[in-house]
């Protein structure tokens, strides 16, 4: 007979010698990769279900694989494409959408209003890749940082400054584009009208930012470019790997080092030399060395100077250039809009040599028209602007989101919704020429410029070089398309032209 006791330590020894041997065979299957990656998997795997199911995201509806993965942005920045996918997300899961383990995607104009409508939704971490040389009142997730910076620098994008740069949007920019393409046309050649309106931007911001033009119109090329664009992917490797904040890799990362010096010298430069200047001229930069804070008295000094004036060229520059080659690319695409819109031009600018004045333009209906349309299908900055849901949480579009979730509205899928809007994909200038209540209410879900404390601070600056510019070019040229490059939209840090193309020919009007 066995007894109690005895039958216990012979189960124990089973037990015992049957976790030996999974230990065994754990051990040797801890050196298998394969065997580590299920395992990995297996957690990963019971992870996402238990978050999915303890977090109040689970009754926020979605593809359904968002709630275990984070890689949709990674695939997305690859495809450059998730802009159409947000849109059909929002088409077939309504105006609250579920895109990853923690974020949500809004397309209704209340919820936007009350994610960018205050600072309680702060900007994420991955506004610290426009920490361009310092802390700017573009990059800054800190309210009270963005409170007092805007405040000083207000001076810098009011209605006085851009009266005051009008001329100089139109010498440095406006006028020696067309009398290049007036070059161009008269050889015959084809003009890509999407580097010239880059090249034009960064003129004018030279000119109005830094003291003189850099030239690209004439010349066609000026190192700024690759410096920016080193810059540009520097800052977005910092965020990506924080670490590299504190440690620098020259042998990997030489190149970029150096632009990032160049540039700091650049602009550090560009001060100096203003401040030398018996009587300045009273451009932006003068506004904002002379800039001072109505409440403290307190004035920028150089290094805070600096990563503002960089601000006005990464956030001033691609956006409106791309915009125009939109509108371009839209009237080719739609002659009877570009027929009306010559006639508009061509009754409110009967002096064809003449500078044309902003106020001749400013108020021309069917140029505004136009613009809002071509904001309207092809916002440049159409990636929804992350915010960070407050520590209380939030409910918003009837859903309760946890603090720490990111949320955002894509002005992309808000724009082209076809619950918000008629024909939401079909090019309408004609919706925009209607009642100002009727126009108030289509601008609750129109946001090119976001909405807002963050929204954009350089819009009236914007409207004018977007308004000079067509008009000069309509009153100046016939535009016809000429095949090539391809117009797909792709996101590419911005909304742009596929192949970064917009080629035409181009015939002076006698
Ligand atoms: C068609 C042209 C433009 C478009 C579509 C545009 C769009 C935008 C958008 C969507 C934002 C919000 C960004 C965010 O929250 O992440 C923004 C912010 C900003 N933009 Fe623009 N922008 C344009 C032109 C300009 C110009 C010409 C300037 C100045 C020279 C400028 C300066 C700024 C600044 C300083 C901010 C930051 C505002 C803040 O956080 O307080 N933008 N812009």
């Amino acid at each position: 007979m066995i007894d109690t006791d005895t039958l216990c330590s012979l189960q124990a020894v089973d037990v015992l010698s049957a976790l030996q041997r999974v230990f065994r065979l754990l051990g040797r299957k801890l050196f298998d990769p394969s065997f580590v990656a299920m395992l990995l998997m297996l957690l990963w795997l019971v992870k996402a279900i238990q978050h999915r199911n303890q977090t109040s995201l689970r009754t926020v509806p979605g593809p359904f694989l968002a709630p275990f993965t984070r890689l949709f942005p990674i695939v997305n920045i690859f495809t450059g494409t998730h802009f159409q996918r947000y849109l059909s997300w929002h088409e077939r899961y309504g105006p609250i959408v579920r895109t990853g383990p923690r974020s949500v995607s809004v397309s209704d104009p209340d919820a936007m209003r009350q994610i960018y409508g205050s600072h309680a939704f702060r900007k994420t971490r991955m506004y610290d890749t426009f920490q361009l040389l310092g802390n700017n009142v573009f990059g800054t997730r800190d309210p009270a940082f963005h409170r007092t910076r805007k405040r000083l620098i207000a001076p810098v994008y009011n209605q006085t400054t851009l009266n005051r740069v009008e001329g100089l949007i139109w010498r440095s920019g406006v006028q020696t584009l067309m009398d290049k393409l007036e070059g161009v046309a008269r050889s015959g050649r084809v003009a890509n009208l999407f580097r010239e309106f880059m090249y034009m931007t960064f003129d004018v911001t030279g000119e109005t930012v830094f003291g003189r033009s850099f030239g690209l119109t004439k010349e066609g090329s000026h190192p700024i470019l690759q410096w920016m664009a080193d810059f540009s992917r520097m800052s977005m490797l910092r965020v990506l790997l924080p670490l590299l904040y504190r440690v620098q890799l020259p042998w990997l990362f030489g190149r970029l080092y150096e632009s990032e010096k160049k540039l700091y010298a650049f602009t550090k430069t560009a001060l100096e030399q203003r401040k030398l200047v018996a009587s300045p001229r009273r451009d932006a930069l003068q506004q904002l060395i002379e800039a001072t804070d109505d409440e403290t008295g307190a004035r920028l000094t150089d290094d805070e100077m600096i990563p503002e004036m960089l601000v006005q060229m990464v956030a001033g520059t691609d956006t409106t250039s791309i915009t125009l080659s939109w509108c371009v690319h839209l009237l080719l695409q739609y002659p009877d809009a570009y027929r009306r819109l010559r006639a508009e031009i061509d009754a409110a600018l009967p002096e064809r040599d003449m500078p044309i004045a902003y106020a001749a333009v400013s108020k021309l209906p069917f140029l505004d028209a136009v613009l809002h349309e071509t904001l309207r299908l092809f916002p440049p900055v159409s990636d929804g602007l992350p915010r960070q849901v407050p520590k209380s949480g939030a409910t918003v579009g009837g859903h309760h989101l946890p603090p720490g979730t990111t949320v955002f509205c894509s002005a992309y899928a808000l724009h082209r919704s076809s619950a918000l809007w008629d024909r939401p994909n079909d090019f309408v200038p004609d919706r925009w020429l209607v009642s100002s209540e009727q126009i108030a209410d289509m601008k609750r879900a129109f946001i090119p410029f976001s909405f807002g404390p963050r929204a954009c601070l350089g819009r009236n600056l914007a409207w004018m070089e977007l308004k000079l510019t067509i008009s000069a070019l309509v009153r100046r040229f016939d535009i016809k398309h000429e095949q090539g490059g391809c117009m797909d939209p792709i996101y590419k840090f911005m909304l742009t032209p596929k192949d970064h193309r917009v080629d035409v020919r181009l015939y002076p009007r006698s």
